[in-house]
């Protein structure tokens, strides 16, 4: 079954929200964004998430002391590098690891087979921040990636009308989605349930 991540989550009541729909992951966001968490905020927000469900910290180029000290302080199962971080740089930090590809080319897909990493995160390139653009980008591109489909998140653009092709054209670990459950910006509970729905009610085994 595909499993979902739901990104960007700043209050506890939307903490629930995913939680109680069956989210398989959720995602604070640590790196420049209108979703940037305090850290206080964010470990408290985390201690309240059962443990099967994967907390994932999401940071763009931080600094390798900086990261550690949010990994030690808030219960995060993976660190998500979301910026131009490379393979040794990941290696050294030596977390638990997503590692986000923004994807225009095929050679952008390509270049993941360089890191070795937890999973693969493939997302649209962002606008004003690295992440959380609300865009879609050319899911066609990975069938050149080279990477295990169990191993693949797919991200950018993701909302419940989308949601089931997604799953159904790229056959990934998990899909990822910021925007897709938000309203004016501020996420959406409804939009939540409703997102979880349509990957796990599509009808697959
Ligand atoms: O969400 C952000 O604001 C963000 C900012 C900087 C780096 C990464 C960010 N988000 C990472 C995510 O995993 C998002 O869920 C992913 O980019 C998809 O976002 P969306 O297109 O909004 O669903």
């Amino acid at each position: 079954m595909t499993k979902v991540k739901i990104c960007g989550l700043m209050e506890a009541e939307h903490v629930r929200a995913a939680v109680d729909a069956g989210a398989d992951a959720i995602g604070f966001v640590f790196a420049p964004s209108r979703r940037r968490i305090d850290m206080k905020w964010a470990a408290e927000l985390a201690a309240r998430v059962p443990e099967h469900v994967m907390k994932v910290g999401v940071f763009v180029n931080a600094d390798a002391s900086e990261l550690k000290t949010v990994y030690r302080n808030v219960p995060l199962d993976y660190v998500q590098y979301h910026g131009d971080e490379t393979p040794e740089q990941i290696r050294e930090i030596g977390l638990p690891s997503i590692k986000a590809f923004s994807v225009r080319t095929a050679e952008d897909v390509r270049r993941a087979a360089q890191y070795d990493v937890d999973y693969y995160l493939f997302d649209a390139p962002g606008t004003d921040f690295r992440g959380g653009s609300g865009n879609v980008f050319d899911w066609s591109l990975l069938a050149d990636a080279g990477i295990p489909r169990e191993r693949t998140i797919i991200a950018g653009g993701l909302n419940a009308g989308n949601a089931a092709d997604a799953v159904r054209q790229t056959t990934p670990f998990a899909l990822d989605v910021s925007s897709g459950v938000e309203l004016e910006k501020r996420k959406d509970p409804e939009l939540i349930r409703r997102f979880i729905r349509a990957v796990k009610e599509r009808g697959e085994a």
